[in-house]
């Protein structure tokens, strides 16, 4: 028998300092550190000394799965075909979905441009370029994320990276469709930190890629974060996360039903609501008891719940952008009285949510920005993934004679006093009249 839900924790912060629990929450770190951490970097090893084999024994270990070397990767033509043969009310959902991504994308692609100055005999530049190979995780534990594959390849095909590799474990077929979709180049059914290893280091059988985006549970994110150096990585994308913010106009039971969205992901998930409100604790515990009787992924959301969820009460509305921003969610939701303000106010959120038409579920799906987003407390420094993870640019300098006898005096000076002679004779040699050579 399931564990029953039994209310949200109260966190009264309106009296006293934050509790030790709450300061615990905002200080979450699935995927940063302990088993999560110490699996992954076990599994990175074993995979970096003994490349496939390592992918075959570690694929059945921890999905039961038997692949052999020349299964790892499906031919493009499967997911072509998977997606002729969807149902079609599953692909005109795939394909709003897929537009909207696009289109919003297509925007946003429009402000990485190369910059700089070029005047005559001075050229400096910051020069843009796609990368030329990327890995895109899509998830496929506990549940398939076709909707991933569209966030995380179609903002990196709208900026023209040269090879998109999907790594998913257990592909079904809509994931497939999905990735026909997106336009992803190659495709390998691997999951996990094995998956992220083989991507990083690159093994007989799987490419080496320059960068890996998108989510994954706790051991799929510390294997990213245990694997950048030798690649980029967009962001600590971990277990979901949302934090409703909510007043006294808030529908209990919209609030309810958004947080247990999230809740539903992953037992590690986190579900908090922060209120004004202390009256709308207990309406929302109690929908949350009504509207997980009939959920099918009751156990997970119910220990979500319970082990990371919470009512957070504080006594003024500045007490609720102040704590939002100490949380710094993956997901913000605003169901207060003027949302639109309240959002004006945050500085630390994966996405926001403004307003009761505007669930968390539509950012998943068809709203256009990737729901691909930071986690842990990593909305204080990272962004959502978006082009601008597809892209790295180049300084290119091109100096005139004029232009460099301008600054000779002020680089020979700062080369000396940083004691780096041979800096300050590298230009001095350039500025003096070529003496003839006795050959
Ligand atoms: N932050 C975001 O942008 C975002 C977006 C979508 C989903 N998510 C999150 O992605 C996650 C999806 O998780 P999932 O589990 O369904 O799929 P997943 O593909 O991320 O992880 C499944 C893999 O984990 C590995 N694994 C399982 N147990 C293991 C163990 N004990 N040791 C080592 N490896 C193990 C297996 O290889 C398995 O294939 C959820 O946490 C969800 O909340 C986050
Ligand atoms: N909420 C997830 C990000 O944390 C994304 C997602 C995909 N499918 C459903 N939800
Ligand atoms: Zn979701």
């Amino acid at each position: 028998m399931p564990e029953p839900f039994t209310g949200l924790p109260v966190l009264d912060l309106r009296h006293a300092a934050p509790p030790a629990r709450w300061r615990q929450l905002c200080e979450r770190s699935f995927g940063l550190d302990g088993e999560a951490d110490q699996s992954a970097r076990a599994i990175i090893a074993q995979v970096r000394n003994e490349g496939d084999p390592a992918i075959i024994e570690l694929t059945q270990r921890f999905e039961q799965r038997s692949l052999t070397a020349d299964t790892f990767e499906l031919p493009t033509a499967r997911a072509a075909e998977a997606l002729t043969q969807l149902d079609p009310d599953l692909r005109r959902a795939l394909e709003q979905a897929a537009a909207r991504v696009r289109s919003f994308h297509e925007l946003q692609a429009r402000a990485l441009v190369t910059s700089g100055r070029d005047t005559p005999g001075e050229q400096l530049q910051s020069r843009v370029a796609p990368l030329a190979r990327v890995a895109v995780y899509a998830p496929g534990g506990t549940a398939a994320y076709p909707s991933s594959v569209l966030h995380a390849a179609i903002p990196a095909k709208v900026v023209g990276v040269d090879e998109v590799v999907l790594l998913t474990p257990r592909p079904s077929e809509v994931v497939l469709a999905a990735a026909a979709l997106a336009g992803v180049d190659r495709i390998f059914q691997l999951g996990g930190a094995q998956a992220i290893a083989a991507v990083a280091f690159g093994t007989a059988t799987v490419p080496r890629v320059d960068k890996i985006v998108g989510p994954g549970n706790a051991y799929v994110t510390a294997a990213k974060r245990l694997v950048f150096g030798r690649v980029d990585i967009d962001s600590i994308a971990g277990p979901s996360e949302i934090l409703v913010v909510a007043d006294h106009t808030a529908d209990p039971e919209l609030v309810a039903a958004d947080l247990i969205s999230q809740a539903e992901h992953d037992v590690l998930a986190s579900p908090v609501l922060l209120t004004s409100d202390p009256a709308l604790v207990d309406a929302v515990s109690a929908a949350l008891h009504r509207q997980l009787d009939d959920l099918p992924r009751r156990e997970i959301a119910t220990a979500a719940l319970r082990d990371q969820g919470a009512a957070v009460v504080v006594g003024s509305r500045r007490a609720l952008a102040e704590q939002a921003d100490a949380y710094a969610p993956e997901h913000l939701e605003l169901l207060v009285e003027d949302p639109a303000a309240l959002a004006a106010e945050i500085r630390r959120a994966g996405a926001i949510f403004v307003g009761p038409s505007t669930p968390e579920a539509a950012g998943d799906y068809t709203a256009g920005p990737s729901h691909v987003l930071p986690t842990a407390g990593g909305a204080r420094f990272s962004s959502p993934l978006g082009c601008w993870d597809f892209v790295r640019y180049t300084s290119v300098l091109a100096l005139g004679p004029a232009q460099l006898r301008e600054q000779a005096a002020a680089i020979t000076t700062l080369a000396r006093a940083e004691g780096l002679e041979g800096h300050a004779r590298a230009v001095e040699r350039r500025l003096k009249p070529r003496e003839p050579t006795n050959t």
